[in-house]
């Protein structure tokens, strides 16, 4: 049975931003993980974004196959992501929909959108909850460039936030258990690829990076978010910061969350902090272009149904 693991809780409203800033530190040396609480999301909005993506998720499927992922958006069935290839050769048991980013991309990424005559307001909820969020993530970042003594501008200096890479992703996993021989998981065990993961839901399970890895539940904060730090701020302080192994395990109970993945822009290249390296801790990755990296996971994870 896993352990519950106590997440440290992060106030956004605070006034104290260097306080907040100092608790972020901590939390993301400690977990890569935190609740951020008094983000400014209505409880209402996210209700609403819960109700819609029921709705779609409710459709039948060759209505969702219409909307299939094309690009980096769209429909994706059970089982056509595999976020550990190690460890399930079948995918995971969850499908998804994926809203990317609303401008300034619009020669590659054309987002799809349920016809308006099965799900009126679905694009208008879905569109106020991706600026809303991607507003709080960029609010987020301020505190934790603040966190590693940096400006509190410094992810937008380095043009990480110049027409960020941000995701909505929608989750559905379905409620039941699975029908092979193989161990399914809702989400396979990994980490996530960007900077920062905003994510609602109902309830998940976390890794630390141990070995034999030990698995501890995270309980759900009703209107919090859970924050979880990606690959590339791992990458920017060289370790300091953790982007934490995480996964979602089939329950028999059907479950939805949405993940808002605030990614920098593409040509931002992502490298070691002066601050986190020194000549006894070199830098442990040359530096990337952040939309290099991002591509290289994505197509890792979907390389079975594409
Ligand atoms: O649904 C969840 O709780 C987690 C999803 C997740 O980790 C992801 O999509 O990266
Ligand atoms: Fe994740």
């Amino acid at each position: 049975m896993a352990e519950s693991l106590e997440l440290p809780v992060i106030d956004l409203s605070s006034p104290d931003r260097i306080s907040t800033a100092n608790f972020i530190r901590q939390a993301c040396i400690d977990y890569g993980f935190f609740y951020l609480i008094n983000h400014g999301v209505e409880e209402q909005l996210l209700q609403n974004v819960f109700d819609e993506s029921r709705k779609f998720f409710s459709l039948p499927l060759e209505e969702k196959m219409k909307l299939g992922r094309k690009g980096d958006v769209g429909f994706a069935p059970i089982y056509a992501e595999n976020l550990d290839s190690s460890t399930s050769s079948k995918g995971d048991l969850k499908e998804t929909f994926h809203i990317g980013p609303l401008e300034g991309y619009e020669s590659h990424i054309k987002n799809q959108w349920p016809s308006k005559e099965l799900l009126p307001s679905w694009r208008f909820i879905m569109e106020e909850y991706y600026q809303k969020v991607v507003s709080v993530g960029k609010r987020l970042t301020s505190l934790i460039a603040m966190a590693l003594n940096l400006e509190d501008d410094f992810f937008e200096k380095v043009g990480a936030l110049d027409k960020p890479y941000a995701f909505l992703r929608l989750l559905h996993y379905p409620g039941e258990v699975g029908d092979s021989d193989e161990v399914i998981y809702g989400a396979s065990a990994h980490s996530d690829y960007g900077m920062v993961t905003l994510l609602a839901t109902d309830a998940v399970c976390r890794e630390k990076h141990k070995q034999p890895r030990i698995w501890e539940d995270v309980r759900h904060i009703k209107g919090a978010f859970i924050i979880n730090l990606g690959d590339m701020m791992e990458r920017w302080t060289n370790c300091l910061f953790r982007s934490t192994l995480h996964r979602v395990m089939p329950t028999g109970k059907e479950r939805y969350s949405m993940a808002l993945f605030l990614d920098p822009n593409p040509d931002c290249i992502v490298e070691c902090l002066k601050s986190c390296c020194s000549d006894s801790s070199p830098p442990r990755f040359p530096p990337i272009r952040s939309g290099d990296h991002l591509r290289e996971r994505i197509n890792a994870a979907y390389s079975a149904s594409s």
